[in-house]
C-alpha cells in the first residue's frame, strides 16, 4: 500500500465559461440588447490528477491551456462546473476560511502584500490571519528570512521593492503558516538568473525539510527542470501527459539523431546496417544517424557503430524539453 497521502485528488474535473459574441451593425447591437449569443468553452474539460504529500510537480501548457483555471478551482476561487476536487482533505470552496490556512499561493503578477506599508507589518498582519503562534512564527520565519535574504527589506514599503525583492518577500509571505500545500504560479517571472537560482534552491529546500507539496506554473522551462520530476502537460482543457519528465525526454529520442565523426573516412557500405536506422552523410568522415527507437535503441546504435569503425566523435543531438513539447503540440501525441 501507497503511504503518501494524496494532496490533491482531482476527478472529472470541468470548467465552462461563457464567451459573448456581439452581431454587426445597429440592428445587431438592439437585438444583442434581448437576446445574447453566446458559445460554452471548456476551458478545463474533464481533467482527473492525484498529487501526493511531498510531490514537486510542474503544471505546464500554452497560453489559455486552462492551467489558471485548475489552480483557482484548486484554490477555492472558482467553483467547477462539474466534477470534484478534494485538497488537503478538503472542499476549497465549500471550506474556504479553514481550507485557506493549509495552502500557500505566490501568483507572480499580483501581490499578496499591502502595497504602502513595511514588508514586516504585512507578514504581522497575516500572521494575526493564519493565527501563527510567536513561537512558531519566529522559529520558522528567522530561518526563511535568513535563507531568502530579505532581512534587510523588512522595513521597508513594498513599493520601493524591485520585482527580485519583492517576489522573495511574496515568497516568504506564503509560508508564514508553513503550509504544507503550495501554489505558485509563474513565481519566477521577470527575474534575474541569481534570483531564481535563489528560488530555486529555497524551494527544494522547503521540500525536502516540510516535505512540501508544490504544484509549479510556469512558462519558464528551466525552473521545471530544476525542480520538478513530474509533469502534467495540459492541451486546450485536457491533461495530453501526466508522468515524469526524464521519461518525457526518452520518448522524444525517437526521431532524432545522432552524429559520429570518424578517424577516417567511412564508405556508406561500411556502415552497420540496423533495422529503423537511416544514414545520411555529412562530409567524408562525419555521418548522421536518423534512428527511430528508445534509449536502447540509440546505444545499440552507438556500440555497433564504434566497434566496426574508430570514432573521434559522437554527439547525440539531445532534444530540448522546449522542443519535446512542441513536438507534442503539433503532433498532438499523447504518451503515457
Ligand atoms: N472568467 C473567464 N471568462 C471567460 N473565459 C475565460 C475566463 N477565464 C479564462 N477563460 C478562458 O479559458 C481558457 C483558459 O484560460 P486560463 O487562464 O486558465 O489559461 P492559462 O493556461 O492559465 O493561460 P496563460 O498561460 O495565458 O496564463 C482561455 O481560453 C480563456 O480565455
Amino acid at each position: 500500500m501507497d503511504i503518501k497521502q494524496n494532496i490533491i485528488q482531482v476527478t472529472n474535473l470541468r470548467k465552462e465559461f461563457k464567451s459573448y459574441s456581439s452581431r454587426s451593425g445597429l440592428t445587431g447591437a438592439f437585438r444583442d440588447l434581448l437576446t445574447r449569443n453566446y458559445k460554452v468553452m471548456a476551458a478545463v474539460d474533464d481533467i482527473s490528477l492525484t498529487i501526493k504529500q511531498g510531490e514537486m510537480v510542474g503544471y505546464i501548457g500554452e497560453n489559455g491551456a486552462g492551467k489558471s483555471t485548475t489552480i483557482k478551482m484548486l484554490t477555492g476561487i472558482l467553483t467547477p462546473t462539474s466534477g470534484t476536487v478534494l485538497v488537503n482533505g478538503m472542499n476549497p470552496h465549500k471550506e474556504r476560511e479553514q481550507f485557506v490556512r493549509t495552502i500557500g499561493v505566490v501568483f507572480g503578477q499580483r501581490s499578496q502584500l499591502w502595497w504602502d506599508i513595511a514588508v514586516q507589518e504585512s507578514f504581522r498582519l497575516l500572521k494575526k490571519v493564519y493565527r501563527v503562534s510567536d513561537e512558531d512564527y519566529n522559529s520558522h520565519m528567522s530561518h526563511v528570512i535568513e535563507t531568502l535574504d530579505i532581512g534587510p527589506l523588512l522595513d521597508k514599503p513594498v513599493r520601493k521593492l524591485s520585482l527580485g525583492q519583492r517576489m522573495r518577500c511574496e515568497l516568504a509571505a506564503a509560508l508564514i503558516h508553513n503550509p504544507p500545500l503550495l501554489f505558485l504560479d509563474e513565481p519566477t517571472i521577470g527575474l534575474d538568473v541569481l534570483v531564481k537560482l535563489k528560488i530555486r534552491e529555497f524551494l527544494k529546500e522547503i521540500n525536502e525539510t516540510y516535505n512540501t507539496t508544490i504544484l509549479l506554473t510556469t512558462h519558464d522551462l528551466s525552473d521545471i527542470e530544476a525542480l520538478c520530476e513530474r509533469v502534467v502537460l495540459l492541451d486546450e482543457g485536457k491533461i495530453v501527459y501526466d508522468g515524469r519528465l526524464d521519461q518525457l525526454q526518452a520518448g522524444a529520442v525517437e526521431g532524432k539523431q545522432v552524429e559520429f565523426e570518424f578517424i577516417e573516412p567511412v564508405a556508406a557500405a561500411n556502415l552497420p546496417q540496423l533495422p529503423q536506422v537511416y544514414w545520411e552523410q555529412k562530409d567524408a568522415t562525419t555521418w548522421l544517424a536518423q534512428l527511430n527507437g528508445d534509449e536502447r535503441a540509440v546505444s545499440k546504435l552507438i556500440s555497433t557503430v564504434i566497434e566496426a569503425n574508430p570514432i573521434s566523435n559522437v554527439r547525440m543531438n539531445k532534444v530540448s524539453t522546449e522542443e519535446m513539447i512542441r513536438k507534442i503540440y503539433e503532433e498532438g501525441m499523447a504518451i503515457s
